[in-house]
């Protein structure tokens, strides 16, 4: 099996878990797709019926094309279940890195509505300690970002500004704003450092997920994982 069939195996096991009336949470990313088309094949075939509400343009628009009905949060306070992927989990706690793909607030937003969040990935995410290969990704308001990116600085990231790869651009949000990819290297508290990312001005959201995972689906070559915290 490659990675791909690997986050395959993981989305099918985690949109078996959608039932019917559900009201449910569209992650991001290239995990997230497989589960998005795999709950489009279940519209179709088994004429599953459920609501989905998705954490990106580009979700909805995967959602749109498989046929998935679209809801909000306008009509659904909470959603049943989430399934999104995650950039690193933290074997010992299920805490998350995510967002490298520029959606972790809309994620964050709709896996903290959810009653359960299972996450989907293959085997390269899980990691001893959380920033030990991935930075954490930042979602700052795009005035004054150079000031706020100092200040993250400071606090002893290696900040980086993503750009689009097509077009060389500085990377935009769907909610408008700027992302800054913050390198803190292994992180040996998750839940501190959230607080001062929490408490920095002109920070929106950032990509640490501590205690938000109540499954996390791990595709290995032979199986797939369930891990619960
Ligand atoms: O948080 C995310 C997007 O903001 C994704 O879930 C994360 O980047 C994992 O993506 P992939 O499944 O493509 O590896």
């Amino acid at each position: 099996m490659n990675v791909d069939d690997c986050k395959r195996a993981a989305a099918h096991l985690a949109a078996s878990l959608v039932k019917p009336g559900m009201v449910v949470g569209l992650g991001t990313g290239s995990t997230a797709a497989f589960m998005i088309e795999r709950l489009g094949e279940r519209v179709a075939k088994e004429g599953l019926k459920i609501q989905a509400i998705p954490t990106s343009e580009e979700s909805t628009k995967l959602a749109r094309a498989a046929g998935i009905p679209i809801t909000t949060f306008a009509d659904h306070s909470v959603v049943d279940i989430t399934i999104d992927g995650a950039d690193e989990v933290e074997r010992k706690t299920l805490h998350l890195i995510k967002g490298l793909g520029a959606a972790l607030l809309r994620e964050k937003i709709v896996a903290q509505a959810s009653r359960r969040f299972v996450v989907i990935v293959d085997v390269t995410k899980p990691v001893d300690q959380l920033g030990q290969r991935v930075p954490v990704p930042v979602e700052v308001v795009p005035f004054g970002y150079e000031a706020t990116a100092a200040r993250l600085e400071a606090m002893g990231a290696k900040v980086i500004r993503p750009r689009r790869h097509l077009t060389g651009e500085l990377l935009t949000t769907d909610n408008g704003n700027r992302i800054l990819d913050c390198a803190f290297g292994p992180i040996d508290d998750v839940q501190a450092l959230a607080a001062r990312l929490d408490g920095t001005v002109g920070v929106v959201e950032h990509g640490l997920f501590p205690n938000m995972a109540t499954d996390v689906l791990v595709a290995t070559e032979r199986e797939v994982e369930q891990w619960a915290p």
